[in-house]
């Protein structure tokens, strides 16, 4: 069974405890207690106290255990207080020290229930098409499996444009596990006509108004057994939101000119990128709606916060351009892109890419040449403002002591000099090629500073 480590706080070690922990060894077949070392499998930590030098150091053992983080903690009980505290500091679960039988047997179902999760994301038709290995987008996906194996719940999908939300409802409804699981059927809300709305969530009979020359399905009945994904759910007018309360909550409708109730069975998967609790508080969101539609709410993280999963999104989205002709990447292009923010998230790298390909001439690397020059351009003005940006404080800080400019530069010119020939440990020839200065004047800055 998964388990990366396990680390016991030095006034937590009790023969109980050490008894218990070996149980645990067994169990998970570790010959030895595995030690505390960064790992993708889950750790499990064993405190006697929640003080606050455990809050300090949970997010150092949270990041070490692929934020899969066990607390045991040696008391009985604690408040919930302490509770939102630990799971703030990056506590997955929260166990206390009680029967140990019945402690082991809820640590072991956790570590099942999280190797089965890794082991559906592992199979090849998700990992190919779901692309990201960044801590927030492994939870992203860790939570969809979950949620979407394990239970029946409605889900609300928050994101910005072009996250990945399609995406997420399509895993959701992958591994749902439902016994002769139907379609996934999708409705842009931003379509729905408000007039023609009901025949269009519940269908109708025939000659329920004058062009009603048949029975129409709605898609309530196109996606019963399935999953409907209502894309946009934060465009839909109020009143349409009113009508689908009975058929979400109930699971049952009645077709318009119909006065049979069908009854179905469906998951409700939902997406916007609204801030639906403001539009809920302004009045354009309802929020009987908002509750019944967001059992459980899934949030997408925009890719300038996962900036790390770019490399593996371009490698994907150059494959599917370019197939086997695909080439390497010069490193500097993913400098370039990394330093972009992406408002339009994954939609747009996913076409910066696409002209790219359409720039690059077959032959070589990849290089920023490939970059559409408004992009670059782009890309640069941002770049250096950052950059810029980061020399403002200490450069204040120099004036506000009375530095001119003159003494300034030196001191600049020093701490440059200085930085790289420590970096470059001690190598004159390599330290001036990098400053772009002869090493014989790097020889008499040492000189001058060396007793
Ligand atoms: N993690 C990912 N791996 C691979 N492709 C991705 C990933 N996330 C998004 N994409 C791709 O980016 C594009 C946009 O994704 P998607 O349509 O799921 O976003 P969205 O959040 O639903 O956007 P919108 O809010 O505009 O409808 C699609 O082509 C999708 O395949």
């Amino acid at each position: 069974m998964m388990l990366g480590w396990v680390s016991i706080e030095k006034e937590a070690v009790t023969p109980a405890c050490a008894a218990w922990v070996s149980a645990l060894c067994r169990a998970t077949q570790h010959h030895h207690i595995p030690e505390l070392h960064p790992s993708d499998q889950p750790g499990i930590l064993i405190a006697n106290h929640c003080d606050d030098t455990l809050l300090e150091k949970l997010p150092h053992y949270a990041e070490q255990a692929s934020h899969r983080l066990i607390l045991i903690c040696c008391q009985p009980m604690l408040s919930l207080e302490q509770q939102l505290h630990l799971i703030a500091a990056g506590v997955s679960r929260l166990f206390c020290w009680q029967d140990t039988h019945s402690l082991l047997q809820a640590v072991l179902g956790q570590l099942q229930r999280w190797a089965q999760i890794d082991r559906i994301l592992s199979a090849r038709a998700i990992r190919e098409q779901i692309i990201g290995q960044s801590p927030t987008w492994l939870k992203v996906l860790r939570n969809t499996v979950e949620i979407g194996r394990y239970s029946n719940a409605n889900v609300l999908l928050l994101g910005e444009p072009g996250t990945g939300k399609e995406l997420i409802a399509r895993l959701l409804h992958t591994v749902d596990q439902r016994e002769h699981k139907q379609d996934l059927v999708v409705l842009d809300c931003t379509t729905v006509v408000p007039e023609l709305a009901g025949s269009e969530f519940f269908g109708h009979e025939k000659g329920a108004f004058t062009n009603a020359i048949r029975t129409r399905e709605g898609m309530f009945e196109q996606a019963a057994g399935g999953t409907l994904f209502l894309d946009e759910v934060g465009e839909l007018p109020a009143f349409l939101q009113a009508s689908l309360l009975r058929v979400i909550q109930e699971k049952a409708y009645k077709k318009v000119g119909g006065d049979r109730w069908h009854n179905l069975d469906f998951r409700l998967v939902s997406a916007t990128n609204r801030d639906l609790e403001s539009a809920q508080q302004q009045g354009t969101f309802r929020q009987d709606f908002f509750h019944r539609i967001a059992s459980y709410i899934i949030r997408l993280p925009p890719l300038r916060m996962r900036k790390d999963d770019i490399p593996l999104l371009l490698d994907k989205f150059l494959q599917e351009e370019l197939s086997e002709q695909a080439p390497t990447v010069d490193p500097t292009v993913i400098h370039a892109l990394q330093a972009h923010d992406f408002p339009g998230n994954v939609r747009e790298l996913r076409q910066l890419v696409r002209a790219m390909c359409g720039r690059y001439n077959g032959y070589g690397a990849l290089s920023t040449n490939d970059i559409p020059r408004d992009y670059l351009h782009k890309i640069g003005t941002a770049y250096f403002a950052d950059y810029e940006e980061s020399f403002h404080q200490p450069v204040l800080t120099a004036l506000h002591h009375g530095m001119d400019l003159k003494t300034l530069k030196e001191y600049v010119a020093d701490i440059a000099r200085t930085l790289t020939l420590q970096e470059e440990h001690g190598n004159m020839a390599k330290a001036a090629e990098r400053l772009g200065i002869t090493v014989r004047s790097l020889q008499q800055f040492r000189a001058k500073w060396t007793p």
